[in-house]
């Protein structure tokens, strides 16, 4: 019982009740126009690829890529805004957290005692459709009553044309006991303040080996505005950094050897991350397969993300009910990841 209330306890800590304190701090920063400039590492110049490139470098341009177009797109969006705009919407919505807060990191909290992990559900709009934020809304109804716990949405714009209308018709039509989250890059407070404003739980998509130095600044920021953020992380020196800087809800992407050139990462790593994890911590790995999914667990993992590959082979080999389908793999991930076979 104590280490659940110090999980939700670590979680909540750095939000809720701190919100008052971190203000001068958020101010300081806008003084100095930091809030200007998305907060991301410094990536290749050009993306062209080499004749030298194998295929961890080709995915890490790309990687480097979809960067280059996040900032481009923020920082279009931040000069046609300016600073004056920026800082009072960023202000705002520090003044008025979300409430409640942090409902994902609660939902796991609770679960953790009871032995099953939390499922979080990819929602995206399936490729070359024209899917309107209704119809995904729709799915959102069907996954949560085929057994989701909670619905990470692809906002990006490669995903979809109006991601945040996607991510406030999906909120709406799953109402608030099922937290929603949104699936993006997330590189500038304004991103994680617009979340917000859609109504949804948190974000996916602070990821350390992007953000950098920026990380602490994105993690801290959204939480004090109330949102669940699982900071990426690919090694254990990351997580000890992050862990003074107060980050209590760490992520783990398994696809990441193939987007980093990182040797060996897999299942082992993660499972050496798990176990690095700050007491009352709390973990989110993506997984792809249903093998991914039960490594996982059984590693220690207190939610998982299902990635949009495995929820499309349900469809394809359970389809074409998509509710039954997706009904059917969380049974499955349920009986795989309850800790007691
Ligand atoms: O994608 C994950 O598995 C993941 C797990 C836990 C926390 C965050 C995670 N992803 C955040 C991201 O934004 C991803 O890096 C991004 O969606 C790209 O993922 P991928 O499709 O695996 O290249």
């Amino acid at each position: 019982m104590q280490a659940l209330h110090q999980k939700a306890g670590n979680v909540g800590l750095r939000g809720g009740g701190t919100t008052q304190k971190r203000l001068p701090s958020t101010c300081m920063w806008l003084r100095h126009n930091f809030w200007m400039r998305p907060l991301v590492c410094k990536s290749r110049e050009d993306d062209e690829p080499r004749e030298e490139e194998g295929p961890k470098e080709r995915a890490f341009n790309r990687l480097s890529a979809t960067i280059k177009r996040k900032q481009k797109e923020l920082e279009a969006q931040l000069h046609e805004m300016g600073q004056e705009a920026l800082e009072e919407r960023l202000k705002s919505a520090v003044q008025v957290p979300a409430a409640p807060a942090y409902r994902l990191a609660s939902l796991i909290a609770e679960a953790v005692p009871t032995g099953v992990a939390v499922l979080v559900l990819e929602l995206a709009r399936p490729e070359n459709t024209s899917t309107t934020s209704q119809e995904l809304a729709q799915m959102a109804r069907e996954f949560v009553a085929a057994g989701a716990d909670a619905l990470a949405v692809r906002c990006d714009s490669n995903d979809t044309t109006s991601g945040l209308t996607d991510l406030f018709c999906v909120t709406q039509a799953v109402g608030k006991d099922v937290p929603v989250i949104a699936n993006d890059w997330m590189i500038h407070p304004l991103q994680v303040v617009e979340v917000k404003q859609t109504g949804a739980a948190g974000v996916l998509g602070i990821i350390h080996q992007v953000n950098g130095r920026g990380t602490a600044v994105m993690s801290s920021f959204t939480a004090a505005i109330g949102l669940d953020c699982p900071v990426e992380v690919v090694n254990a020196q990351e997580v000890e950094a992050l862990a003074r800087t107060g980050v209590a809800f760490y992520g783990i992407n398994l696809n990441v050897g193939l987007n980093l050139p990182i040797p060996g990462f897999s299942t082992d790593i993660a499972h050496g991350i798990l176990g690095e994890l700050p007491f009352g911590a709390i973990s989110m790995v993506g997984v792809r397969t249903l093998e991914e999914a039960r490594k996982a667990r059984l590693s220690g993992a207190d939610s998982l993300f299902i990635k949009k590959e495995l929820i499309d082979a349900a469809l394809a080999k359970h389809g074409p009910n998509r509710m039954y389908a997706i009904k059917q793999l969380c049974d499955q991930l349920s009986y795989l990841t309850s800790n007691d076979d």
